[in-house]
């Protein structure tokens, strides 16, 4: 199935050929380059590993029978009248479908293993696929009732399939998905037996289910502490209903303690997308564990998405279109809009540069929203603010996601025409200047005493870094709301 095209790099649904099986991420792979930072201890390393939030579409269907899942058709099984046969191609293909990927590698980066560009791709008019991942590859499971999953890897009678079971559809995707994925690690010569060794190990994980107490302190951030805090306990009694007791070794070897399942829940909520698929008649909103498209990192200003291949049932990951990549560039995906306390409860990482960043100002004062706007040439809405880098800017490289943060954050007025009046304009970015410095003094630690923890050579857990690193960007997100009101001020009077 593989097309000549350059630098396919094809990988088998079951078993992957020799050459292309991944050493484990603690192992240095022949083949598999590394960026600047050195390969993280303990974890495997694939050649290649989802991520959050994909939507698209396929055709309007609407109905939903109850099935557990879609199986071949039978000669003699007529389709119910409100079923579409499936594409007979599908069944044809049958289960030894490839992954295949385009012009990328994957490459242990900053933030941690990620896909980049292995040759520039000209702007095209149309989306540009690099990998195609098909359905059998992938964990699935459907977030509404009647639920269904495929592949369709449960025996009936497992007794994991009652535990699933068991829970709400539409609230614990993540606890049945993690489910899904444990029974997956547990079949013998299942896939992702083999592409376990390149999800990152319960040390290496950023998620903040698997941080301890101490380290969830290290976020000056008590709402998401203790958000985070009733999110392991959830994950806790649900290991504790289920297995901790006497149940069939078939059942108690999938988590044998309630470790092993907070990481399969991490894995879960940190590499899972939610789609809508459609499958023969019907769409269905489906959480899905991708194998190598979950390698792929956030970025608010991505230059790919994943789609949904109805007809082969297939998922894309394609280059938007008009976008020009150059050979090393980071291939990235847009998680989600959300501020950075979210990003942290799912995935685990922030950013100081979070267009979506909010900070709760108390004070009365405002600034004109045009004029700051037109200082930083940003334009749009509230919701849809841009920044035009093509017209002339305040300073090189100055307006990143943390201005467009600023512009979102900042209490601002704007009626008609009226025009601001610069003293009184300065007069308020004055005040709301200072209610940053007070926010940022009342944290225990300076912006400089963070930066030193984590550059210093003693070693400290992955949760705490990224704990450091969560309320650290914050405090460079004031600041920087801090310099732009400077700017604002040197600028209105104009
Ligand atoms: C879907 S996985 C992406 C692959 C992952 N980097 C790996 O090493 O396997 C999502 C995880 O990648 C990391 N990540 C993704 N985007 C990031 C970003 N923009 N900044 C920091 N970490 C990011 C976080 O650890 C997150 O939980």
């Amino acid at each position: 199935m593989a097309t000549p095209a350059a630098s396919a790099l094809l990988l088998p649904s079951l078993l992957p050929p020799p050459s292309l099986r991944f050493p484990p991420r603690h192992v240095a792979a022949p083949g598999v380059r590394r960026l600047a930072q050195p390969l993280r201890a303990g974890r495997p390393r694939l050649q290649p590993p989802a991520p959050p939030p994909v939507e698209e579409v396929a055709e309007e269907q609407d109905a939903t029978p109850p099935l557990r899942l879609l199986e071949p058709p039978q000669e003699d099984d007529p389709f119910p009248p409100e079923m579409e046969p499936a594409d007979p191609d599908f069944y044809r293909i049958g289960y030894a479908r490839m992954m295949r990927a385009y012009g990328i590698e994957f490459l242990e980066g900053p933030d941690g293993m990620g896909v980049y560009a292995s040759r520039d791709v000209e702007p095209l008019r149309i989306a540009r696929v690099i990998m195609e991942i098909p359905l059998e590859l992938m964990l699935t499971i459907t977030q509404k009732k009647p639920w269904m999953f495929f592949p369709d890897i449960i025996p009936l009678g497992h007794p994991i399939f009652d535990i699933i079971e068991s829970t709400d559809p539409e609230m614990d995707w993540d606890l049945r998905l993690a489910c899904i994925l444990l029974y997956a690690f547990d079949i013998e010569d299942n896939f992702w037996q083999l592409y376990g060794d390149f999800l990152p190990g319960p040390d290496e994980c950023t998620s903040l289910l698997l941080a301890p107490k101490e380290d969830l302190m290290e976020l000056e951030d008590e709402d998401l502490a203790s958000e985070m805090l009733k999110h392991q306990q959830r994950a806790i009694d649900f290991w504790q209903k289920h297995w901790d007791k006497a149940v069939p070794l078939k059942l108690k070897r999938l988590a044998r303690d309630h470790e092993r399942f907070l990481w399969a829940l991490s894995i879960v909520q940190s590499r899972s997308v939610n789609m809508k698929m459609r499958m023969g008649a019907f769409i269905q909103d489906a959480n899905i564990l991708a194998p190598y498209a979950d390698m792929l990192n956030h970025s608010p200003n991505a230059n790919c998405f994943l789609h949904w291949r109805f007809k082969d049932r297939m998922l894309e990951v394609m280059i938007k279109a008009g976008h020009a990549i150059k050979k090393g560039d980071e291939m990235t995906i847009d998680y989600m809009s959300g501020v950075n306390s979210k990003f942290m409860e799912r995935y685990g990482f922030s950013s100081p540069t979070n267009p979506w960043e909010l900070i709760n100002f108390s004070s009365p004062a405002k600034i004109h929203m045009d004029s700051f706007l037109s200082v930083f040439n940003i334009a749009g809405l509230h919701d849809e603010l841009y920044h035009n880098s093509a017209l002339p800017s305040v300073e090189t490289n100055f307006v990143d996601g943390a201005v467009v943060a600023a512009a979102r954050a900042l209490p601002t007025w704007s009626d008609g025409d009226v025009p601001a009046v610069p003293s009184v304009e300065r007069k308020s970015a004055q005040v709301l200047q200072e209610e940053c410095r007070q926010m940022l003094d009342s944290f225990s630690t300076t912006i400089e005493q963070d930066q030193q923890i984590l550059d210093s050579d003693v070693h400290i857990s992955k949760t705490r870094e990224i704990a450091i690193k969560y309320r650290l960007h914050r405090k460079m997100l004031l600041q920087k709301i801090i310099d732009s009101l400077d700017i604002y001020q040197d600028r209105i009077l104009f």
